[in-house]
């Protein structure tokens, strides 16, 4: 495979050139699909239209570690022949995965807005109360 970036970079030990995470991610939508299956790193692009499983699955797993979706579909012997012909090199040794920001729970500071204004509003109401009454009592 051609014009693949960095491919300069390869290591000379294993041939496979080692990729981190935060190229990795990059890689994650028509243009460039690439997905990392155990420790490896598919460069999927090309082979998305092919898929019989369908491009939604690998756009999906896009940029992200597939190992366990890989293997939950229970892929045949063929299937994983296949996948090495998108090889483009091997996760980096030590390379952190970034941290997945999935669908966030309720933002914290929405219920602590509310009560603050909830004590606002009752605060208010003892201030007028006792002015009110101050005003009475004094008459
Ligand atoms: C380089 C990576 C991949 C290759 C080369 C590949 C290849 C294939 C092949 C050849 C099949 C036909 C059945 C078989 O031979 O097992 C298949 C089916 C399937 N693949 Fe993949 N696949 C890859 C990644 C993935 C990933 C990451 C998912 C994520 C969920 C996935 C989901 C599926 C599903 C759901 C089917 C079943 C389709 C069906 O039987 O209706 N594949 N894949």
């Amino acid at each position: 495979m051609a014009d693949l970036p960095g491919d300069e970079e390869t290591s000379s030990e294993g041939g496979l050139r080692k990729i981190e995470w935060s190229e990795i991610v990059k890689h994650k939508d028509q243009n460039s699909l690439w997905m990392v299956v155990h420790n490896k790193v598919y460069d999927v692009t090309k082979f998305m239209e092919e898929h019989p499983g369908g491009e939604e699955v690998l756009l999906e797993q896009g940029g992200r570690d597939a190992t366990e979706a890989f293997e939950d579909v229970g892929h045949s012997p063929d299937a994983r022949e296949l996948q090495q012909n998108y090889l483009i090199g091997e996760l980096a040794a030590g390379s952190v995965k970034p941290v997945e920001k999935k669908t966030k729970p309720d933002p914290p500071g929405v219920q602590d807005d509310s009560l603050i204004r909830m004590l606002h509003l009752i605060g208010s109401i003892v201030l007028v109360l006792t002015a009110y009454g101050v005003e009475k009592l004094s008459k």
